[in-house]
Parts: structure tokens; sequence; C-alpha cells
């Protein structure tokens, strides 16, 4: 499903109405038609009495207008109040005409000079139309007492129009203050920081209706941003051959742990089977190898020499094991969870990812902090691989820090897809996925829940396992990130604490939900 920014949707508005020469007062109509549906289902299905609607002065003040209209239209079984927070003789062309005609009808509209003006009586729909994508400066004032007043008020139902009033449409960021949402309509088209987080808390249930914007159009402006839904998923899911066997199904090889840090390898090597892989090889010194069968048979661990105390890898056997990798017909890697940093380890890794660009696969964790303290050197020259940084990791890759970062998620993620010509997927809640032509993929699943240490080691296998399995790197990031949150997902709805185990063992469970078809996306109305 396509997203769009605050300035994507109006320029294919303006571009509509330019082109085809509608009117924006019929996109108005639209919109608040609409809005009234919504609301009188609402009205029904809670048993409410009333109905407040709170108006700003712009256009989606001007959506609440006609929604207001439209509701006494249909139906005389709620009486309609609208608070309208602008002067009238100010407001725009379209708000302007609305208000004019919806002075003709039986609603209340009052003037609100003061936040006291306001009444918010239980058991009312409050209809949010204060700011949409208009919303341009932190809400102050009157903008934020209003807000913090439906807030508050009990025994209510909230639904904003097109956006909650305060989050800015495009980052998903709260400008201030915002309102907080029981229902979402968002009008025309998606918006994009309707889907990431601290938006996702303030949205409720999102529903996106069809104001008139002719698909073609929305084909010819070229959209980056798309959320992933269970159909994309379905498409790549990775499928069996009845006539497979442990090699054609997709061989993992791993490069990972240390002495002090071996878990991180058990997981992704766990992830990787889990998500269908027919075999993982993880070559490691001797002593190693036989604590790794205690916990995971299944792992083929061919053998290496260290001389080191500390590590288990020496840029020296970087060149064999690329080669090992490549004869033992891996088909993609894990290089990174649990590797520990330092200058030889950087070495290493540096050895290690040239000696095996031909497989490719996932880059984790202190692979990623090795690469972060050379990043001049990897630019343009990750092609062919993954990245799975968390906010950290991204930071030390872009040299930013976690804040600029984390306040800038859509960008970050871009500039570390261009920066090292990588698919890049930038962990945390909404996870997104970007590829070096700027498409970015925003994960609806997963959930506070993932936050548990191996979280990240198990999500590197299970992308790396269905890597190997189809060959696809876009696809398999897109599909490996949205399992792993919809494993979670499955698993929190019985206990909040979960372990990364538990995750991984969890996937075939929430590729089956995909399969079958019974996957719905829990904050969307429809899909
Ligand atoms: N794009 C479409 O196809 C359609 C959009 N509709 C609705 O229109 C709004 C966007 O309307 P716009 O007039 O551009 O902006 P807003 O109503 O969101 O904001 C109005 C006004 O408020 C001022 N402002 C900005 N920030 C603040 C603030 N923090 N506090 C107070 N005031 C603020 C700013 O000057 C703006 O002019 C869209 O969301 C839809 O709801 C349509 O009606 C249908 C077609
Ligand atoms: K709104």
């Amino acid at each position: 499903m396509h997203l769009v920014t605050s300035d994507a949707m109006q320029k294919i508005e303006q571009h509509l109405c330019q082109q085809y020469g509608i009117d924006t007062l019929l996109l108005m109509e639209n919109a608040g038609k609409n809005v009234a549906n919504e609301a009188l289902s609402i009205l029904k299905e809670k048993n409410l009495k009333q109905v407040i609607i709170l108006c700003g002065g712009g256009n989606n003040g001007g959506d609440g207008l006609v929604a207001a209209r439209q509701l006494l239209s249909v139906s005389s079984a709620y009486p309609v109040t609208v608070y309208l927070l602008a002067n009238p003789e100010k407001l725009k062309k379209d708000p302007l005409y609305n208000y004019r005609v919806l002075k003709n009808t039986s609603a209340r509209i009052i003037e609100v000079a003061s936040v006291k003006d306001i009444e918010i009586y239980p058991q009312s729909l409050v209809i949010d139309a204060l700011l949409g994508t208009g919303l341009s400066k932190p809400v102050t004032g009157l903008y934020r007492e209003t807000v913090e007043k439906i807030n508050s008020a009990r025994d209510v139902f909230v639904l904003s129009v097109d956006v909650p009033s305060g989050i800015n449409a495009t980052s998903g960021a709260v400008m201030g203050s915002s309102v907080k949402a029981d229902y979402t309509v968002t009008l025309g088209l998606p918006k994009r920081g309707l889907f990431v987080f601290p938006a996702r808390e303030y949205t409720g249930k999102i529903k996106v209706a069809d104001i008139g914007i002719p698909i073609i159009l929305q084909e010819a402006f070229p959209i980056k941003d798309i959320l992933i839904t269970p159909h994309l998923i379905i498409e790549y899911l990775p499928e069996r051959n009845p006539d497979v066997h442990k090699i054609s199904a997709g061989v993992v090889g791993v490069i990972a742990g240390s002495p002090s840090m071996l878990g991180a390898g058990i997981l992704a090597s766990l992830g990787a089977y889990c998500a269908g892989a027919g075999m993982v090889v993880w070559p490691l010194p001797f002593s190693a190898a036989s604590l790794v069968k205690i916990h995971l048979p299944e792992v083929v661990t061919p053998l290496v020499e260290s001389t080191q105390a500390q590590r288990y890898y020496m840029p020296s056997v970087a060149e064999f094991l690329g080669k090992n990798f490549a004869e033992r017909k891996c088909r993609s890697l894990i290089i990174g969870p649990g590797l520990g940093v330092s200058p030889a380890t950087s070495f290493f890794v540096e050895k290690i990812v040239q000696a095996s660009s031909h497989i490719g696969g996932v880059i984790d964790a202190d692979a990623l902090n090795c690469i972060a303290g050379e990043r001049q050197l990897w630019k343009g020259r990750l092609s062919g691989w993954i990245i799975t940084p968390h906010h950290g990791e991204a930071a030390r890759l872009l040299g930013s820090s976690p804040k600029e970062v984390a306040e800038n998620r859509f960008e970050a993620v871009k500039q570390l897809a261009d920066y090292f010509q990588c698919i890049a997927v930038l962990k945390g809640p909404a996870t997104l996925i970007a590829d070096p032509s700027g498409n970015i993929f925003v994960n609806p699943t997963g959930g506070p829940e993932l936050a548990t240490a191996g979280s990240g080691d198990v999500l590197s296998g299970v992308i790396a396992g269905i890597l190997a399995q189809t060959g696809k790197h876009l696809e398999s990031a897109i599909c490996g990130v949205f399992l792993h949150g919809l494993a979670g997902d499955m698993l929190a709805r019985n206990k909040k604490e979960i372990t990364a185990k538990e995750i991984a063992y969890q996937i075939p469970a929430a590729k089956k939900v995909v399969r079958d078809g019974q996957y719905r996306i829990p904050f969307m109305d429809g899909d």
C-alpha cells in the first residue's frame, strides 16, 4: 500500500484540480461525506448520543463542517455541535463556503474564544477536524488547550479527520501535543506518518477514505514509501519444491560469536533454520563447536584455527572461509553477531566481506561497528548485502547521533541504503527497510516485546534463511522483518515476556498465518 507525505498529497491534489478541472470543493465534500458515514456507524455501534465537531481554520476544519452537514442530512437522531477555532470571516475559500451552508442547518455553531467555551459531554462522538496535513509548527495556545481538553474527556470516542491533530503527517512526530484518537479516517491516500511511532499510539484504527482521486493519477506520481501488507508478504514467502534436499533448500553460512558471546551465533543459526534454511554452516574452533553442538546439534561446524583467546577468527583465515562457503554451496551469509570489536576483528570483517561478496547476505551487530569505523572505505561497496542496524549502529554508520537517527528514521534508512548501496533495515518501533533506489518499506508488525536480548540475532538469521531460499535481497529483508515481528505479536497475545528463542520457534506459525490469509493489520480497518 502506497503512503504519501504531506507534500506529495498536496501535489496530487493540485494536479487533480489542474489536469481534470475538478474543484477542491468536491474533494472536501467527498472527504466530509466519508467522515460522516464513518461517524454514523460508530454512533450506532457504540450507542452514543451526540456529535461534537472541533474545526480549525483550514481545510481540515472545512472537512469537519461538511461532515456536520452530511450527518444532519442523513439522521436527525444525533444533535451536532460545531466548535470553530477561527474567525469565520478569515476562513479560506472552501471552509468559508461550507461554513455559510452549515449556517442554514440545525447545527449549533459556536465560535471559540477560550477553551472554556468548549463543552464535551459524556457519550459523545468527538470529531477532531482541527489540523491536518497543513500542520506547520508546534501546537500551542488555544489549539493545544483544545487538544488537551479532548484527550482528558471521559466516556467519549474520538474520530480524527485525516490525521490526529498535532501529528506530523509526513514524519509521524507529535508537534508539541496531539489528539489521541480511537479512529482516524485518512483522506484519499494514507499519510506516511500515521504508520510509524509515535503517531501509531495516537491514530486508533486507521481507515483510508476514497475521496475520488483517480488511480491513474496516483500511479503517475512516483511514490516511494510503501506499507508492508500481507498481500505483499504472501508473494515473498519462500516455498519448498517437493523434490528439495537439504542443500537445494538453501545453505546459510555463519560468521559469528566470540568466547564471551557465543549465544548470538546460536540464535542467528536457529533463526535461519526456523525460516526454512536446509543447512547452517558455522566454522568455529573446536572448543566453541563442542558448545554449539549441545544447544543446536543441527549446525554444521567446520573447524577453524584460532591462536587467540579473545576471538575465533584471524584475518589470515578469511580467504579460506570465503572459498569454503562457496564450496559448501552457501547461498547467504550472516556476518557479525557476537564477534566483538577490535582492530584485528575489523580487519577480519573487511577481508571476509570481500572474500564472500559473491555470496552476500546479512551484516549485523559487531560487523556493522567494524564497518562504521572505516565508513568512507565502505562507501558504495556493500551491494549484495543487507545491513540490519539499530539506532546506535545506524548513527555510527552515518556519522551522526542516535537521537538524530531516531528523529529522522525515514531519512536515516534512505541514507544508509544510498551510502553503502545495499539493503538497509533500520530496526526499532515500525522497522523501516530501504533499497538504493530510495524505496522505503514500513513494517506494521512487532511491538515492545521484541526488545529482548538476542531478538536481533534471530532476525539476521531469519532474513539470511529466507535469502538462501529465494536469492532475493530486498524481498527477503521485507519478509524476514515482517515474520519476525508477527511471531512476536503472536507470542505477546499470551504473555509480554518473550525470549529470542521463542521468537525463532514461532516463525513457522507466523508464516502459516500469512499463507492461510488469516493476517490483518490490527490497526487498520480493511486492507
Ligand atoms: N489534499 C487533499 O486532497 C485534500 C485535503 N483536504 C483536507 O485539507 C487538509 C489540509 O488543509 P490545509 O488547509 O492545507 O491545512 P490544515 O487544515 O491542516 O491547517 C490549517 C491551517 O492551520 C495553520 N496551522 C499550521 N500549524 C498550526 C498550529 N500548530 N497551530 C495552529 N494553526 C496551525 C496553517 O496556517 C494552516 O493554514 C487535509 O489534512 C485534509 O483534511 C480536503 O478537504 C480534501 C482534499
Ligand atoms: K485532524
